[in-house]
């Protein structure tokens, strides 16, 4: 369940008095201590027992070592199977603490308390845990839907413009495979700032979790979801691996663009479309360079796509804004085309 804070948090209050937990255990990373944790603790009313666990910002702690430093002080501090996590941050916060909380001693209850717009419109919402295993996305995870979500829109009056601009590309994605008017709504917006995207951080939610309740374990539908991160998580691991981590949501916009031409050019999209597409997301991203990427190396990472079946690289590719479909196998000669057309975008 999906809930909008007011100011005083009585919501977040009302289901910690409900509940009969033992101890809260508050994950967070440097600057959701800094900046979110005391919004939290000034408003958060319980009688019982709070720790604080602090991990480094950033993608590059998303992996078994801090997973492993949590499990670790979770059991030196004798959580049991009625403790309470609480993660409070972004995506990174929210997969990780999931991921942990899901797997100690088999499992203890967890909440969400997303601090990003990334986390807000996606990565709070649909129960998909994890960590990366070396530079390969999300490969070690579970399917466990948090017992809460709890939505605070004020929070991203501290979220700097880069990490604003990479949730509103999952934004962009809810539109394109789902809802054409999210999409267009979207697309108005000159100035991306936090009074513009609120209005339609409903809508984003809405889309994910309609998707999740169709296909939580990610047998059919929920694969549109991840329209644009073959290519996207390709390019993102390749970045992560080299050191030079980029952000989720500017390796989905590149991702965007890559398949939304590798859809035109398997037949599926119109060029009309596809030119909608691209000029619209260059209007938000800068481009990414991957002219050091090799071809072999992209492939390398997209036969190990978490949507492959028989070595079969699986897509999900779009039939018209606002419609997507899963399971699409292309030719080698369109997906390399398609990062070729990416490439040359850098001197069009
Ligand atoms: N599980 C899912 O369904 C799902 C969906 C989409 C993305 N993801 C994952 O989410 C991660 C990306 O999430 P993200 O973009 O939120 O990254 P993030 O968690 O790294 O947060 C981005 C940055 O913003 C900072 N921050 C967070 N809240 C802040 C605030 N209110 N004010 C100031 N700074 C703040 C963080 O410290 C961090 O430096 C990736 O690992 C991606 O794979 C998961
Ligand atoms: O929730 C989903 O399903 C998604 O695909 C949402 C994506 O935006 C998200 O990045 C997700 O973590 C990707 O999952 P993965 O299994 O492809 O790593
Ligand atoms: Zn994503």
């Amino acid at each position: 369940m999906i809930t909008i804070l007011n100011d005083n948090f009585s919501q977040l209050n009302e289901f910690l008095h409900e509940n009969t937990f033992s101890k809260i255990f508050i994950l967070v990373d440097e600057n959701t201590h800094e900046y979110c944790l005391p919004v939290l603790l000034g408003n958060m009313e319980t009688d019982l027992g709070f720790e604080i666990l602090e991990i480094e910002a950033g993608e590059e702690m998303k992996n078994i070592q801090t997973a492993n430093q949590l499990w670790e002080i979770l059991t030196e501090m004798q959580a049991d199977r009625k403790a309470l996590v609480i993660n409070l941050g972004g995506g990174v916060i929210t997969d990780m603490g999931g991921f942990v909380a899901s797997t100690y001693k088999r499992g203890v209850q967890f909440i969400n308390i997303p601090t990003t717009l990334l986390s807000m419109c996606d990565a709070s919402i649909g129960g998909k845990t994890g960590i990366d295993l070396m530079h390969f996305k999300n490969m070690v995870g579970t399917f466990t839907f948090p017992e809460q979500i709890f939505v605070y829109p004020k929070f991203l009056e501290t979220l700097p413009f880069k990490e604003l601009r990479s949730g509103f590309a999952e934004m962009l994605k809810h539109g394109l495979i789902a809802d054409r008017s999210h999409w267009e709504n979207l697309i108005r917006i000159n100035k991306l700032d936090i009074e513009s995207v609120i209005p339609h951080i409903q809508t984003s939610m809405n889309i994910k979790q309609d998707v999740v309740e169709q296909d939580f374990h990610e047998k059919n539908i929920r694969k549109t979801l991840n329209f644009a991160h073959t290519i996207g998580h390709a390019i993102e691991s390749l970045c992560l691996g080299q050191g030079n981590p980029i952000l989720h949501g500017e390796a989905v916009a590149a991702g965007m663009i890559c398949e939304a031409h590798l859809s035109y050019l398997e037949g599926l999209l119109s060029e009309e479309e596809e030119n909608i597409i691209i000029e619209n997301v260059q209007k938000y991203y800068p481009y990414l360079d991957i002219s050091d990427f090799k071809d072999e190396d992209i492939f390398a990472l997209l036969l190990n796509d978490k949507k492959n079946v028989d070595s079969k690289i699986n897509f999900s590719l779009l039939s018209e804004i606002g419609a997507c479909i899963f399971d699409h196998q292309c030719s080698q000669n369109n997906i390399q085309e398609s990062l070729n057309f990416y490439r040359k975008l850098n001197n069009a």
